[in-house]
């Protein structure tokens, strides 16, 4: 069942060790058949060069798992969260990138400081509030969900595919697995720019509305003129 998925997932999973944003075990990702309902995840505490498509675990929506003998990722309760309230997404990813997991550890959103930033991402990368005490010995990651979503409330997942978890790391998500670790890939390349333009110049940097649109708007939506369009560069 799903085999495609799994593969998908597993291939998701691998091009976060390619691109450096996970060592040993850290990190995770994921995929969804809205039709049927399913997640694959990867199993938790694998190393990745051990991985195989038939190790992919599937559970529903509520985390019961249906297929696979071992574990789940031990985020798959924040996963499963986003995929229940974001209905526009179909992948999630969970790495330690080094930039983005230290915006997140400083519990500063990343700034939207230049047009690299404004491709793909309409507005800052929003950072979490601390989760509380109760929320940390309480069901953990789901309440790592939960802060998300809180953070969440009036925008759209789509046009900022990214959340910083504060004192802990990055999820990213997309329409799919791939584009959930592409952007994974592209957050932990903007963190790091941000990172030494912060240090450079913080005050006096910054990309107006106006350029944050034409850049954004160039590659997403019904009016995206990027790459192979029929439509002139604008
Ligand atoms: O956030 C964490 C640890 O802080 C996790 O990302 C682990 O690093 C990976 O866990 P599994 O997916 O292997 O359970």
């Amino acid at each position: 069942m799903l085999e495609k998925l799994k593969v998908d997932v597993l291939e998701a999973n691998l091009e976060l060790v390619r691109r450096g944003l996970v060592l040993y075990t850290f990190g995770n990702a994921s995929g969804i058949d809205r039709e049927q309902g399913l997640v694959v995840i990867k199993p938790s505490g694998v190393p990745y060069e051990q991985m195989k498509p038939e190790h992919m675990v599937v559970t529903d929506l509520q985390g019961t798992q249906v297929e696979g003998s071992l574990r789940p990722s031990s985020d798959l309760h924040t996963h499963l969260l986003l995929y229940r309230e974001f209905p526009s997404i179909g992948g999630v990813v969970h790495t330690h990138s080094e930039y983005a997991t230290a915006w997140a550890q400083a519990g500063r959103s990343i700034p939207a400081y230049g047009t690299t930033h404004a491709d793909y991402f309409y507005g800052p990368v929003p950072v979490t509030e601390e989760l509380t005490a109760e929320e940390i010995n309480g069901d953990y990651v789901l309440n790592t969900g939960h802060a998300i979503l809180r953070r969440f409330e009036g925008l759209d997942p789509l046009a900022i595919p990214a959340v910083l978890v504060a004192g802990h790391a990055p999820f990213t998500w997309g329409r799919t697995a791939a584009d959930a670790a592409y952007h994974a890939v592209v957050l932990e390349s903007v963190a790091k720019m941000a990172f030494v333009t912060a240090t450079l110049n913080a005050e006096g940097a910054g990309v107006s509305q106006c350029l944050l649109d034409r850049h954004y708007f160039r590659k997403h939506g019904a009016k995206a003129t990027y790459g192979q369009s029929s439509e002139p560069h604008k």
